[in-house]
């Protein structure tokens, strides 16, 4: 990854093996903080690559996991097919999770939080609305001004360093997430983490994470969820 996009990424120390696995090296992002809040926000309008679309077409492997885990937040659901089935394919289960989520109609979701007191949130699978996810977002920082002003701060910066960043305009980013960290003193950071679906694109394809995304152009809605996630956040300062 290149080097403006450094201190928005945990530093990568290579894999170790330990029993036989393999394991990723990477800083800790916690270690500055005393007694951290932690929230992790996936960013996109869409998690799941096109290349699982395709192979779900060509090669459909119903999951019955997944068909367990969408009854358990609603029993209806499932398609006719799905129920005699009992089974349900990835794309179908991820596509359902975004329309249920914020993630389709804000272009991020909350995946969940942790207080200071470790107190966990973890319940947000139908938090959609702009009002749902202040409320969330509120919850997380305390109703705390500086906290939220910090956030907007490095989101900003962020957003910036995206907009030029020629690896950000080259790879497909999907299922990634934000991770929000701050404590009492009021010290704030945010990273990027989790490039498990992140994929270099054709040299014909450049991507501006913006434009709606409709099968073959690629894009994530990543910038226009980072657009949304600043607006509600800077919508939760009071008037001055
Ligand atoms: O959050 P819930 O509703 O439990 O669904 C999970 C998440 O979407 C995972 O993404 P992440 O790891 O980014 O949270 C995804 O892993 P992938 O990233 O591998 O797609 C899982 O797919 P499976 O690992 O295939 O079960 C899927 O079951
Ligand atoms: N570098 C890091 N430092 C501290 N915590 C991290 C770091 N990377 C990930 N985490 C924690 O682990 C969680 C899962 O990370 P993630 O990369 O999404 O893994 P997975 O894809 O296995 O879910 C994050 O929500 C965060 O709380």
């Amino acid at each position: 990854m290149e080097d403006t996009l450094r201190p928005f990424v945990p530093a990568y120390h290579g894999v170790v093996q330990r029993d036989e696995q393999d394991y990723n090296m990477m800083d800790n992002l916690l270690t500055h903080f005393d007694s951290p809040a932690i929230m992790d926000c996936k960013m996109g309008s869409r998690t799941y690559l096109e290349e699982e679309l395709l192979l779900a077409r060509e090669r459909p492997q119903p999951r019955e996991d997944m068909y367990e885990k969408m009854v358990a937040v609603d029993p209806e659901a499932p398609t006719f097919q799905e129920r005699a089935q009992q089974a349900v394919l990835k794309t179908r289960y991820m596509q359902w999770r975004e329309t249920l989520s914020s993630t389709t109609n804000l272009g991020f979701r909350i995946e969940g939080f942790r207080k200071p007191n470790k107190e966990c949130h973890t319940n947000f699978k139908r938090t959609k609305s702009r009002d749902q996810v202040m409320e969330a977002l509120d919850n997380f920082v305390e109703s705390n001004t500086q906290i939220v002003l910090g956030y907007l701060r490095r989101l900003k910066q962020l957003r910036q360093v995206l907009e030029a960043s020629d690896f950000f305009r080259t790879h497909e980013v999907v299922g990634s997430s934000l991770l929000f960290v701050h404590d009492w003193t009021g010290m704030t950071g945010v990273w990027m983490i989790d490039f498990g679906k992140t994929v270099a694109l054709p040299s014909q394809i450049t991507l501006d994470h913006r434009t709606p995304w409709v099968e073959g152009n690629r894009e994530d809605g990543y910038l226009w969820g980072l657009d949304n996630l600043i607006d509600i956040l800077a919508n939760m300062l009071p008037l001055t």
